[in-house]
Formats: C-alpha cells, structure tokens, sequence
C-alpha cells in the first residue's frame, strides 16, 4: 500500500477507536479483514500510527485547533513522526489516500512551535484526572505523564526453569535484546518501530521452547519481591493469563506448590499453554466455575500473590487506548473490587507468612490507601520492605537495587514507572502475618 492509503486507513480505524469505542487490536483486525490487499506490514505501519495517535491525543489536537480523527493523525505524522508537511500534503494525492489539506489543516501543520497548554495537554491524559496525578507525583506530573506518552520497550524474562541468562542471549541477538539494566535474568528491547518489519517475538524458537516470557521488568521485580522460594505454598489468587505464577514458579524450581486463581476461569486458560511451554509441573488450576474451592487453604500460604484488577494506568505506553477509556467511576469501582479481594486474599496466609500487594497503576487510590485501609483493618499485618524484599530474591543488578530503594516510599512500597525505571507503571507492597 502506498503511504496516502494507510494514513486513510489510520483515520478510519481511529474513529472507530474514538467514536465506537473500539480496541485498537480489534479495530485495525475489522479494517485487515476488509482490505484484503493489506499485508502485515501495512497492517504494524496502521496500528502504529493509530497507536502513537491515542498517545499524544490531547497535545497534537491542541496542535491541529481540532479533535476529529483525520486532525488527530495528520497531526501526529508531523509531529510525533516528524514528517514535513509537504510529505503530508503529497501523500494525500496517493490513490485511495486522505483528501487534501485544508487551508487550516496546512497552516497547523506548518506551524510546529513549542505551545503553553495546561498539564493534561502537556502530559497527554484526560483532565479529569490532574488531582490524581498531582497526587502520585507532584511536580514531576508532566515529566511522568509524557514518559507515559511514548511506544514501550519489550522486557524478557529468562526462564531458569529452561536455561540461563547466558545461553539465552546468543538466540535472542535476533530481536536486538539486550541484558536487562535493572534484572540479572532479562533482557530488554528497545520499543519497535512499527514502519520497520521485525520478527515477532512469538515466532522466535527462545521463545516458542519456553527459553523465555514477554514480561515488563516492572512486573518481573514485583514477582521477585514475593521471594516465592522452592517447597512453598503459594496462592496466585488473582492470576488471570498468568505472568505473575510463572515469574512465580521459576525461583521454586518445582518444588511446593502454586495454586492459581482467578474470579473469571476463562483467563485462566491462557495460562495452561503457558505452563507448558515454561516446563511448569508445580500449578494447579483453580477454577471458581468447576466447583474446586480454594477453602481447604484457608490459613495454609506461605505467599499469597494479589496482582489487583485495577485501571491500568501503569500500561498506558502499550495500550493508549485505555488512557482515554478510564473513567472516574470505574476508578471507584476497582478501589471497591481491590479492597474486597484483598481481605478476601489475606485469609489464605498463614501465621507467619506474606501477602504481596501489586497493581499496574499508579494510582495512590488503588496502591498506598488500599494498602493502609487495609492495615488498619487487619492489625495481624504489618508492611515490610518491598525494595529489600526484591533486593532479597538476588534477581536485580546493582542498578535494579538502586532504582527500587530510591523509589521507595515512606511504608515501604515501591512505585516504578516509565520515567524512573523505564518499566510500566507498577506498585507492590509486602505484608507480613505475625506468627
Ligand atoms: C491484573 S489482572 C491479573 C494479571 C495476571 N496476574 C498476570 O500476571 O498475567 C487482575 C485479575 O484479577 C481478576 N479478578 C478480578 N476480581 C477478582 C476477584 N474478586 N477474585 C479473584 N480474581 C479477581 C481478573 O479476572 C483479572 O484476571
């Protein structure tokens, strides 16, 4: 396809995005399917630019004067993909391309100086949520929230249960990794450029042997702070597709034994092949719709993971669309959920034993005041040290350990986020039974 033809392409899937309320994934399949003539390269070209579109939404329409799709992803071209505008107009006489710049289109896109925007345009997130920012992080609100605003980087976790770090990173120079800054068992990937053609990472033979997992760092450090260790009893109460169980499962080395759950047994099925190809023998699923029960391990657990359903805002670099769905009352409704699940979840844990507290987001609503509420609920719990506890597993590099102590709060948890660490948005808490 010529340039004019998937940036129309790009509009189209973007208002459907925008105005069906459409998931980038399933709105750019829609369009594959019915452009039969698009190839995979045409198809990563459009989901990218749709992708970078929804990560600069609000700065590149304050750019352009305008909010519809076709502004939207014309701006974004000129600049987020730095194309002049000249290469914009010309595209635009492609066949089947967009039709041509207006007057005011064309003067938006020649005028590419620096603009004075309040700090939801700055920072590219909904308005609605400013306090909420401010909250998590003060003046640096605008700063986290454009590292927010970017593609994201691709972290492997090395699957000790399979190989080791060494002999992973020969087959792994084809996809560009490189050692993991913050992690001795990673690696990482430089974000994708999606007018690139690169391999899948699912197609790569490290990955299809169980030699490795797609797995943000910022979640592999939070599974490390549980420090699940071999022989354990392990609860994974909320293990949906299970990243967190295998990042689990690795350091016990099959011995003990992990029991996955999830409330929707649906997501559950991910996990299986997933055990598979890891070589994990130790999990045992457990499905809430078949009738197992998770009662006979009430006060059993060493560890009980809570990965919290929560927003999301921690992944806004990978799934942008999101960014713009979250909503003040859903916000609400998984602060109720987590404060559920997790006196649900700490009735597993033992006399003695721990419960990690993680989420996605960086939310102080849905990580520290859970936290809190939660304690002052519970006074058999106190906080531990998350940065120590994940310094304790022996998977972070010197470096790893420096970034967990400084981002460290006053309890003890830990929140990283795209600027500090490069990794996702993730937070994680340890709480620990008293014996
Ligand atoms: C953040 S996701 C888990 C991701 C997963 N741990 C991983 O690493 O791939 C949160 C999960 O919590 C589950 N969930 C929501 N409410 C729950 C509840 N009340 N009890 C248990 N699981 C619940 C959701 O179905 C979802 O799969």
């Amino acid at each position: 396809m010529r340039n004019g033809g998937r940036i129309s392409a790009a509009i189209s899937v973007l208002t459907d995005v925008l105005e069906r309320h459409q998931p980038v994934k399933i709105a750019v399949r829609d369009w594959g399917k019915s452009a039969r003539y698009a190839g995979s390269k045409d198809r990563a070209w459009v989901s990218g630019l749709v992708l970078d579109t929804l990560r600069r939404r609000n700065s590149t329409a304050q750019r352009m004067g305008f909010t519809d799709p076709r502004a939207l992803v014309l701006g974004t071209l000129r600049f987020v993909w730095d194309w002049p505008a000249a290469d914009i107009e010309q595209a635009c006489y492609d066949e089947h391309g967009p039709t041509p710049l207006t007057n005011a289109e064309r003067d938006a896109l020649l005028n590419a100086s620096d603009f004075a925007a309040p700090i939801h345009v700055q920072g590219d997130f909904p308005e609605w949520m400013t306090p909420h920012m401010e909250r998590a992080f003060g003046e640096d609100t605008v700063a986290e929230a454009q590292a927010m605003a970017v593609r994201a980087d691709v972290d492997l976790r090395v699957n000790a249960l399979k190989t080791d770090t060494e002999k992973a990173a020969l087959p792994l120079n084809t996809v560009r990794a490189e050692p993991s800054k913050l992690l001795t068992n990673a690696f990482h990937i430089p974000a994708r450029d999606p007018t690139q053609r690169e391999d899948s990472l699912e197609n790569i033979p490290a990955f299809s042997k169980g030699w490795v997992e797609v797995q943000d760092a910022g979640s592999q450090i939070a599974a490390a702070a549980a420090n699940a260790k071999p022989g354990e009893q392990v609860l994974d109460f909320c293990a949906g597709g299970g990243g967190k169980t295998l990042a689990l499962a690795a350091p016990m080395g099959g011995k003990g034994q992990i029991f996955a759950y999830d409330i929707d047994s649906k997501r559950l099925s991910a996990l299986v092949p997933r055990l598979k190809r890891s070589g994990t023998h130790n999990v045992q699923l457990v499905h809430p719709s078949e009738g197992t029960s998770l009662d006979p391990l009430v006060e059993q657990m060493d560890l009980v993971f809570v990965d919290a359903p929560c927003t999301g805002t921690g992944t806004w670099r990978r799934r942008p669309d999101s960014k713009w769905r979250v909503r003040p009352n859903q916000l609400g409704k998984r602060i109720e959920d987590q404060r559920g699940i997790l006196i649900d979840a700490a009735r597993f844990v033992k006399p003695g034993g721990r419960l990690l507290y993680a989420t996605c987001s960086f939310l102080i609503e849905e990580d520290e005041d859970r936290v809190a509420e939660f304690l002052s609920g519970d006074t058999r719990f106190t906080e531990e040290d998350a940065a120590e506890a994940a310094i304790a597993s022996g998977l972070l590099t010197d470096h790893g350990a420096e970034i967990v102590r400084k981002y460290r709060g006053p309890t003890g948890s830990v929140r990283l986020t795209p600027l500090r660490a490069s990794t996702d948005g993730f937070f994680f808490a340890v709480l620990r039974r008293s014996a």
